[in-house]
């Protein structure tokens, strides 16, 4: 391995401690290789014999010269011999200095030679010391070599190592890849380069350096394709969990589709076949119907004619009989009560026709002899502009010219009287004169409920003011009408906030008799729908007025005309049709359900064969919605939990939803509502008397998109609609995953079609009446009208319809 390599080098490099040491010592111990060593040593071992050779012979000597003195009587004779011992010793010691001399003159030799020695040896020393720093120098270097490899090595392992987890996320991440596109091909490809590319890594692993690089190189560049691995693995997983649901949503209406198609081709062939059935006995059919037709026109003209001829007798048969009598073209009536000229007027207008209007002088003869010389009102007058005479057009007749302005009595028209703007055939002459059409008539007082303050929260008495008013003469065109019946609305709540100022008399509908008529288009006694407000008498010129249906059933109470034949039936029918588009089978929900509204929406929806859900919030309304054959109605303000019973009612949602109440009722029927369910956003009932703000809050829906309730305020609304700010819940999640469709109406969006729609609610309800239609056609709430002392309906008391 190269490690191992690298750290034989290194430890075969490295001084140990004892070889230091060693080195020392050579320099002490090793002396006899060296010749002066081996001199200096013997001059000292020569220096310790001499030594010891003098202090041997001192002892000795003393020793024998005490004995010789004590025993020199006996011993002289060894005196001789002892002196010989000295002169030897002495030659011995001579040579002995002699020899000590020359091993003195060694030993300075040897020492010289020391000397010598030392120096080199210091020169050693110093040597040895450099080379011991540079040793250590090197040693050093070596050290911060050996951390810069173990860094460079560590970095190397930790790099193998994410090369390593790399290697090996990289593999699971290319078999999901493979297995995920067709592109597996290409990446297992670049997933054979890559493998390439780690063996020649592998094969430059020995330099450090530039393996470092490689693989931080490869390392890179595999972090990055594993990045794009995972970001495309990503993406495809989302592609294919999106491909994934939109072809389960696609098989789903594929299979629907299917179904519905194979429904219709068999429906189709079925159709088919009798298409072609029917086709030839229609074919037969026309043939003998256009034969039929023929026949039937011609007898239908023979009728017709004959129809005519005896209308035509039995008129003036009638008139005769009831005093009408015929001059020329026209028939002429005398009436024999007293009345005023504007009187006598409506008289003439309630009998279908107008006072007398002359054209030639044979008829004004004619007439002054068959009154039998009375005064006769003539429809001749200057109300309009004084002085200006014309005669009444009353629609009876076409403009006629004034040729009796030429038998003015003398003098007139003099206005004498002031204000005698009508004429009169004299009785005594055929002369015309003038007098005051009102004379004998009295002035209508009107009374009016008024707005006295703007109302705070849920309406009172004293935001109302009972007002008299004194009404102008109706003129040409005009009519006066007197209430039967008021209508207090809901929508008068909010809509008095922009529409009415203090003082203003209350806004409303009625239904009005006509009691003057100076338009033949509404003739006295007739009935109409007027919408002058809360007033017992109005005068008007017929413009805003629409007449009760003609021919209404003597066993329906007019009232119906402000309830289910009216305004709010109307209401309920373009909120089902027109804003519901609501079909045969599906499932409705109407709140306020016994209301006006309601009641209708429900019954409507019923007869189009649909599944009717109500709530109200009385029992007595259960059960009379019940009786009306709704499929579900419940007391909202007495069951436990209103989300649980609408869930019960109608276990799989609703695809229609009649909105009367707004408010929290709203929030928690929104969950309920089904795919592509439409909201007809009739009204807001709950909210008209707010003041403080509802908190309406959704309720963590079924479907789970929402995981937090939404609340939320909405700021004062610009058209000062609603006095008080609303609060949420905000609908979108709802609208947007069940795709529903939620729609605001006013029932006048669709005026032109009101006529022909009354005749529709007419014919539902006259059905009910007479028992032909089905067992759910209309029946409809009457108003509660409470009279008061005022001679006026109380205004708070009748603010709640109900049914009888
Ligand atoms: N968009 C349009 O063109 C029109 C809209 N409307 C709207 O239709 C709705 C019904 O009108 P209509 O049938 O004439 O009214 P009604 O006066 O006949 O009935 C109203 C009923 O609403 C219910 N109600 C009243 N207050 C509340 C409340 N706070 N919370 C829940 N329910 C309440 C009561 O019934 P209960 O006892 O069952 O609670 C009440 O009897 C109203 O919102 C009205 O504004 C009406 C006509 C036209
Ligand atoms: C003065 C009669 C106006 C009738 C308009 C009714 C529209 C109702 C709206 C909401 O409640």
């Amino acid at each position: 391995m190269q490690t191992m390599d690298i750290d034989k080098d290194t430890y075969a490099n490295k001084p140990r401690k004892k070889d230091y040491i060693g080195v020392t010592f050579s320099a002490n111990f090793q002396w006899w290789k060296r010749p002066s060593g081996v001199a200096a040593v013997c001059l000292g071992l020569l220096c310790v014999l001499l030594l010891a050779g003098i202090i041997g012979l001192s002892v000795y000597y003393n020793r024998i010269i005490g004995h010789y003195y004590s025993a020199e009587r006996f011993q002289t004779s060894s005196l001789n011999n002892l002196t010989k011992e000295r002169d030897q010793l002495k030659t011995s010691y001579n040579t002995l200095t002699k020899e000590r001399d020359e091993l003195q003159t060694r030993y300075n030799t040897l020492t010289k030679e020391r000397d010598q020695l030392q120096t080199r040896y210091n020169t050693l020393t110093k040597e040895s010391d450099q080379l011991q720093n540079r040793y250590n120098n090197l040693t050093k270097e070596r050290d911060q070599l050996q951390t810069r490899y173990n860094t460079l090595t560590k970095g190397r392992d930790q790099l193998q190592t994410r090369y390593n987890n790399l290697t090996k996320e990289r593999d699971p991440l290319q078999n999901s890849y493979n297995t995920l596109t067709k592109e597996r091909d290409q990446l297992q490809t670049s997933y054979n380069n890559q493998t390439k590319e780690r063996d020649q890594l592998q094969t430059r692993y020995n330099t450090l350096t530039k393996e470092k690089d490689q693989l931080r190189t490869s390392s890179n560049t595999l972090t990055k394709e594993r990045d794009q691995l995972q970001t495309s693995s990503n993406t495809l997983t989302k592609e294919r969990d999106q491909l994934q649901t939109s072809y389960h949503t696609l098989t789903k209406e594929k299979d629907q589709l299917q179904t519905s198609y194979n429904t219709l081709t068999k429906e189709r062939d079925q159709l088919q076949t009798s298409y072609h059935t029917l086709t030839k006995e229609k074919d037969q059919l026309q043939t003998s119907y256009n034969t039929l037709t023929k026949e039937r026109d011609q007898l239908q003209t023979g009728y017709n004619t004959l129809t005519k001829e005896r209308d035509h007798l039995k008129e003036e048969l009638n008139k005769q009989s009831s005093g009408w009598q015929k001059f020329e073209s026209s028939w002429y009536y005398l009436s024999t009560e007293k009345k005023s000229w504007t009187e006598s007027r409506q008289d003439c207008l309630k009998r279908g026709a107008h006072l007398v209007i002359i054209n030639s002088k044979k008829e004004q003869e004619f007439i002054h002899e068959w009154s039998g010389c009375l005064d006769i009102y003539l429809g001749f007058h200057d109300t309009n502009t004084e002085g200006v005479w014309e005669w009444i057009n009353d629609g009876a007749l076409g403009q006629s010219s004034a040729p009796g302005t030429t038998y003015w009595r003398d003098g007139e028209p003099n206005d004498a009287d002031q204000g005698e703007d009508c004429a009169q055939l004299s009785k005594k002459s055929l002369q015309i004169y003038c007098l005051r059409p009102e004379e004998q008539s009295t002035m209508v007082v009107s009374k009016a409920w008024t707005l006295h303050q703007h109302f705070q929260g849920f309406p009172k008495a004293s935001d109302f003011h009972l007002r008299e008013e004194t009404l102008p003469q109706p003129r040409d065109g005009q009519v006066l009408l007197e209430a039967v019946f008021l209508s207090v609305d809901p929508y008068m709540r909010p809509y008095s906030q922009t529409m009415m100022k203090e003082g203003d008399v209350m806004i409303g509908s009625q239904v009005a008799k006509v009691i003057q008529s100076y338009n033949p288009s509404f003739p006295v006694g007739c009935h109409v729908v007027s919408d002058c407000g809360w007033r017992s008498h109005w005068v008007c010129d017929g413009a805003e007025l629409t007449p009760v249906l003609p021919d209404w059933p003597q066993d329906i109470p007019l009232s119906l005309a402000l309830g289910a034949i009216g305004m709010p039936g109307l209401t309920a029918l373009y909120g089902l049709e027109e804003v519901c588009e609501i079909k045969k089978g599906e499932t409705l929900l109407v709140n306020a359900a016994a209301g006006a509204v309601g009641s209708v929406v429900g019954q409507i929806a019923k007869i189009k064969g649909c599944r009717v859900v109500g709530c109200a919030g009385t029992d007595t309304k259960v059960s009379y919605l019940k009786q009306l054959g709704f499929d579900q109605v419940f007391n909202y303000k007495t069951v436990t939990s209103l989300e649980e019973s609408l869930r019960e009612a109608a276990p799989h949602g609703y695809d229609c939803y009649f909105e009367n109440v707004g408010g929290k009722f709203s929030s928690v029927v929104m969950p309920q509502m089904r795919e592509y369910g439409r909201i007809a956003v009739c009204g807001s009932i709950s909210m008209y008397n707010d003041t403080t703000p509802q908190t309406g809050i959704l309720s963590t829906p079924q479907t789970g998109k929402l995981s937090t309730p939404q609340t939320g305020i909405l700021s004062t609304p610009q058209t000062g609609l609603l006095s008080t700010p609303q609060t949420g819940p905000y609908v979108h999640t709802y609208m947007i995953f069940k795709q529903l469709r939620m729609e605001g109406f006013l029932c006048a969006r669709w005026k032109h079609k009101h006529q022909q729609s009354l005749r529709r609610l007419m014919a539902w309800m006259t059905e009910h009446i007479t028992g032909t239609g089905p067992t759910t056609s209309l029946r409809g709430p009457h108003l509660v009208i409470t009279a008061t002392v005022s001679g006026m309906p109380d205004p708070v008391k009748t603010g709640t319809r109900t049914h009888t």
